[in-house]
């Protein structure tokens, strides 16, 4: 079977993470994003207004492409952006491993958020296919088409602060961490690589929490977005914090000693060092939390503020999601 490696690259405060994929032969970087589950690039059927910056996928350049003759899709994020076009097929490969066929979503609209991000040229769900928005049917992720072919039906993020990291698929590196890995148990019937998080841990007191929501581990998501008690309760414990509606959630003096915090990945608790937890300056004594609330969405999303501090396992083949510290 096979394995496959590719670097993810951190943009500016590491807010996302970008790798090259080869489409047809031609080469974008796009967000591998295991919160989403479609595989959709900038491409020539955009505005030329909106591509400024962006690679675009022009499918009358490559010989593999097939459209996909009425097909369409559209989707919006939980941060409000979102994109919507049409669809075809064509080869996909990423770090030597080739999916033929794989479905490609063109874009034809994208909203400003991702205009404005020119090193993003779309993202490369690695959810699971059933919230996949191409109507009438419904496509399979990259990792889903390509699964059977690979050493083992599973891929791991090592992502890191302020430098590159890796996607693997098909096999876990054991020099990318020590210790054990802690495992749990997914439901995937939402979609997402969605686990149990009942407890918490702030400063090394721990605190149950049998109302606490579900979590999703995202990688397209660059903070910690935990249920709003919890949130409370952390920022309770930094001196002059406040949650500045102008900034979009907690901020603090950048002096602020922030507490670890733990988090709960099904019976195992992850601890995050207060010392990076700090998302990015607000100003220059004003600092941005990476932990922030989820205004209680009913959902907690484990994004790359955790990544960057342990490795990760999505392992579809025991629907399970693992980490280790690294
Ligand atoms: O939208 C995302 C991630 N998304 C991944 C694809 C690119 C654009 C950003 N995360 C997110 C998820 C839930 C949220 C939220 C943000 O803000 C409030 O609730």
């Amino acid at each position: 079977g096979e394995t496959a490696e590719v670097t993810a690259s951190p943009e500016a405060n590491d807010a996302e993470y970008l790798s090259p994929v080869s489409i047809g032969g031609q080469t974008l970087n796009l967000d591998f994003d295991t919160g989403s589950a479609d595989l959709w690039v900038f491409s020539t059927e955009l505005p030329t207004s909106e591509t400024s910056g962006h690679t675009t996928f022009d499918p009358s350049k490559s010989s593999t492409f097939k459209k996909y003759d009425g097909a369409t899709w559209k989707i919006s994020y939980g941060d409000g952006s979102g994109a919507s076009g049409d669809v075809g097929f064509d080869n996909v490969a990423i770090g030597g491993a080739t999916a033929t066929s794989q479905a490609v979503e063109l874009a034809t609209s994208v909203s400003s958020q991702f205009v404005s991000d020119q090193a993003n040229d779309g993202l490369l769900g690695l959810a699971f296919s059933n919230i996949n928005t191409v109507s009438p049917t419904k496509q399979k992720t990259w990792f889903e088409t390509i699964k059977s072919q690979l050493e083992n039906p599973l891929f791991t993020a090592d992502l890191e602060k302020d430098a590159s990291g890796t996607y693997d698929f098909g096999n876990i590196d054991s020099s990318k961490y020590t210790g054990d890995i802690h495992y749990a148990p997914v439901d995937k019937s939402g979609g997402f690589w969605e686990f149990n998080s009942k407890s918490y841990s702030i400063g090394g007191t721990k605190s149950s929490c049998t109302t606490c929501s579900p979590a999703i581990a995202d990688t397209g998501t660059s903070l910690l977005l935990v249920d709003d008690d919890v949130a409370k309760a952390y920022y309770a414990q930094v001196d002059g914090s406040k949650n500045d509606s102008t900034q979009g959630g907690y901020v603090y003096p950048c002096s602020s000693n922030l507490p670890d915090f733990g988090i709960a990945i099904g019976d195992y608790i992850a601890v995050l060092k207060g010392s990076d937890l700090t998302y990015a300056n607000v100003d220059s004594s004003t600092c941005f939390g990476g932990i922030q609330s989820n205004a209680n969405s009913g959902m907690q999303i484990f994004g790359d503020v955790m990544f960057k501090q342990y490795f990760a396992v999505f392992d579809a083949g025991n629907t399970q999601f693992g980490v280790a510290s690294k």
